[in-house]
């Protein structure tokens, strides 16, 4: 069963280029001026048309209102919406109708507790990413390199498309998708050499040990 590899935080036409070229499926970009990945609207254009057609286009956000949402969706041209804020499925209701997107909500794990709001998520979400609960001081509710127990997911049964992330790297992806039988791995920090610098050696070989671990995944 084939794994979604989705590279996130990309910010430079190179690293995205590696990411591309090594056949990362998605390729993410964060709004969210406090992280080191934050993308401006330029850029977003710009890295919006190089990854046309190549990769799927994935906007981050966290609590945007509507008018940032329509300046994302009019220069990245995004293939999906990733939520990292606390959205109300009533909002994910509402972004869906007004801008005809997929969304993929970000849960934040830290014990099995953090899996009970997932089934109203499932329900009006497209895809879920589960990621590592921020501590309560971060400045950014993702993109930590933080671990979560893996072992939270093991055995779920969902019927939406779910990919894991937080603190994945080309040393650990196997062992994550052996325990989560995520359908998608989301990789930020452990493609970078300093916080929000992407590394193009790195990228390809996180890539390659996410293919390595393919059929791991029953998705
Ligand atoms: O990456 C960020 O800076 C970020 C900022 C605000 C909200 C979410 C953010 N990242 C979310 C992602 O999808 C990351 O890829 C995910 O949290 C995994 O990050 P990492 O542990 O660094 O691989």
């Amino acid at each position: 069963m084939s794994l979604l590899v989705k590279i996130c935080g990309l910010t430079t036409p190179d690293t995205l280029g590696a990411a591309l070229d090594a056949g990362a499926d998605m390729v993410g970009f964060v709004f969210f001026p406090p992280s080191p990945r934050h993308v401006g609207l330029t850029a977003a254009r710009e890295l919006g048309q190089q990854a046309r057609g190549r990769a799927l286009k994935v906007a981050l956000t966290v609590g945007a209102d509507d008018a940032t949402f329509e300046n994302i969706v009019e220069t990245l041209r995004p293939d999906l919406l990733q939520l990292h804020g606390r959205e109300s499925i009533a909002r994910i209701r509402d972004l869906k109708q007004r801008f005809g997107l997929p969304v993929m909500k970000a849960i934040p794990v830290e014990t099995a507790a953090d899996l009970a709001p997932l089934a109203g998520y499932a329900d009006v979400c497209d895809r879920i990413l589960f990621d590592a609960r921020a501590p309560k001081d971060a400045t950014r509710p993702g993109g930590l390199g933080a671990t979560f127990d893996w072992h939270v997911l093991e055995g779920l049964k969902l019927d939406r498309p779910f990919m894991v992330s937080g603190g994945l790297s080309a040393d650990n992806v196997a062992e994550a998708v052996r325990t989560t039988r995520a359908g998608g791995v989301d990789v930020s920090s452990g493609v970078e050499r300093t916080p929000g610098v992407k590394d193009c050696d790195l990228i390809r070989n996180f890539i390659r040990a996410a293919r390595a671990a393919e059929e791991l995944s029953v998705q």
